[in-house]
């Protein structure tokens, strides 16, 4: 189904439902030039369906002017909502989407993609270097951790994975914290648990609004589920 559609992963539609619901992308960078603009954090980013779902939304009306239109994945099935279609019409900056996976990933146009563990602080530090003086607008973590091999510690509602996804969360959390703009948003993955309404708790005090997702294309059997905060109040 997402091969059909020319994305790599069916995790696509999981951001596409997002995107469609909130106005995560409305970055206000319309006025400003490309070293100041706006960009976008994507943590957990292989094989590269959210990269391409980032890529079509923010650039797709720039690349039909590039001259080599045959790289461009398919256009998106879904119509983009009001908000989307604004961003569109952006200044072209070409490195709005920095995404980082320790699995290594096929290249995505317009994407930067760090290959590395995201709660190393050499991989954080090469982050900052990239986002530069620009402002950070979305982050996005749909990060889950590998499987190890060990059954007990690979099944996703097993205290060991809640811990560790909890902790990869917590590290996100803290990243947006010194990075994220005043009114930015953060997408964050999480599995149902028992730690999961304490991190609900630290978002509530730190954005306007925080809403949970369960998008329809993930597996019902998963208990993975997504944290929607928008309205970062920035107050450091
Ligand atoms: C569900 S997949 C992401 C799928 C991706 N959003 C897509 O649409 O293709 C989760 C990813 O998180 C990555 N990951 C897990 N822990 C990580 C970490 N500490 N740093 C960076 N990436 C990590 C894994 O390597 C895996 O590729």
């Amino acid at each position: 189904m997402a091969r059909q559609h020319g994305y790599r992963a069916r995790s696509s539609f999981k951001l596409l439902h997002l995107l469609n619901k909130y106005p995560l992308l409305n970055l206000p960078s319309k006025s400003l030039s490309p070293a100041n603009q706006t960009v976008v954090i994507e943590c957990g980013s292989a094989p590269g369906g959210w990269s391409q779902v980032l890529s079509h939304v923010l650039y797709s009306q720039q690349q039909t002017t590039r001259t080599s239109p045959e790289t461009l994945s398919k256009p998106l099935d879904q119509k983009l909502p009001d908000s989307l279609e604004k961003i569109l019409s952006a200044p072209f900056d070409y490195n709005r989407v920095i995404s980082v996976d320790i699995l290594e990933m096929v290249p995505v146009e317009g994407v930067d993609f760090i290959c590395g563990d995201f709660t190393n602080p050499i991989i954080k530090q090469e982050i900052t270097q990239k986002i530069g003086s620009r402002k950070v607008g979305l982050i996005l973590s749909d990060m889950a951790p590998n499987l190890s091999g060990n059954r007990l510690v690979d099944d996703s509602k097993s205290t060991a994975s809640i811990y560790h996804s909890l902790e990869l969360c917590l590290d996100v959390l803290r990243f947006a914290e010194n990075y994220l703009d005043k009114d930015g948003s953060l997408v964050l993955k999480y599995f149902m648990g028992q730690n999961h309404t304490e991190l609900r708790n630290l978002l509530r005090k730190r954005f306007a609004k925080v809403h949970s997702e369960k998008p329809p294309s993930s597996r019902k059997e998963s208990s993975e589920q997504y944290f929607v905060a928008t309205g970062y109040l920035a107050n450091k």
